[in-house]
């Protein structure tokens, strides 16, 4: 039997008015996210990716469609959903540990128990050390390490995730999606991420959806390829190099 939908998009529409003008982001989106998936949307720049998942955290709302999370209508952000945007939203005032304490906080739990938490999905993403550094005191990569450690403090089921990685140096991308993947073998959380980087899309996803101008599906297809992924093996396996010829002439139809 197939995991029941966590996520179910239907007939989704947004539009933005700019200077009078309707842009419209997405037009009539069908999705439905599989729980315990882990579903790469791959998509290229501008074709309405971050809205989609905007849309999907509910902050913001539909011009037309529907959303449903757990069938319930979404209408605004709900703790279960961790999503990490692309942009940063780390409170500059509040040191690593704290930015990455703060759902735990909100979520009342003791001080002790907070900080050990803390600690350890510091240490996780590799930031031990950097406790007590502010922000600004950060690189870009380091702070979208901090945002990925604080999204796992609140323990969401599902997580939504922008180009969490795209900013990173190879190496460090590479261990961070290694230990996302551990995280969600271990966790069975819904995954929903997503990417400009074919590559990224098939070593990570269990399915992938690429996305064409204004959120049209141009594909959607399960990915078969057995795990643990390692790039340097997949490069020159026959099945990955199929599917990224595939995903990349979907992602030229999409631009049509
Ligand atoms: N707040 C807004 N007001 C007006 N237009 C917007 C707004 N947000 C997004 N758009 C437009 O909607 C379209 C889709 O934008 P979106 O950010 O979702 O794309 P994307 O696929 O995530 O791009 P990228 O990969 O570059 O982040 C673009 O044409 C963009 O200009």
């Amino acid at each position: 039997m197939s995991a029941p939908a966590v996520i179910e998009v239907s007939g989704l529409t947004k539009q933005f008015v700019k200077d009078d003008l309707g842009i419209v982001a997405v037009r009539d989106l069908d999705l439905e996210i599989a729980q315990g998936g882990f579903v790469t949307v791959l998509g290229r720049s501008g074709c309405g990716k971050s809205t989609v998942l905007n849309l999907l955290a509910g902050l913001t709302t539909p011009t037309s469609g529907t959303i449903a999370y757990r069938g319930r209508p979404v209408a605004g952000p709900r703790t279960e959903v961790g999503y990490l945007t692309q942009s940063d939203t780390l409170m500059p005032w509040r040191s690593v540990h704290r930015n990455v304490e703060l759902p735990l906080e909100i979520g009342g739990v003791p001080a002790q128990r907070r900080r050990e938490r803390a600690a350890e999905l510091i240490e996780k993403v590799g930031l031990q050390g950097f406790e007590r550094h502010y922000p600004r005191e950060l690189s870009g990569g380091m702070r979208r390490r901090v945002s990925l450690a604080r999204m796992l403090a609140g323990d969401p089921e599902t997580l939504l995730m922008d180009e969490p990685f795209g900013a990173l140096d190879a190496q460090l991308r590479a261990e961070l999606q290694a230990e996302l993947l551990r995280l969600w073998g271990e966790s069975g959380q819904t995954v929903v991420f997503v990417t400009h980087d074919i590559e990224e899309a098939l070593l990570l996803g269990d399915r992938v959806v690429v996305l064409g101008r204004v959120g049209r599906v141009v594909l959607d297809r399960p990915i078969g390829l057995p795990r643990p992924r390692d790039a340097d093996e997949l490069r020159v396996d026959p099945e990955f190099v199929a599917l990224h010829r595939e995903l990349s002439q979907a992602l030229r139809e999409g631009a049509r």
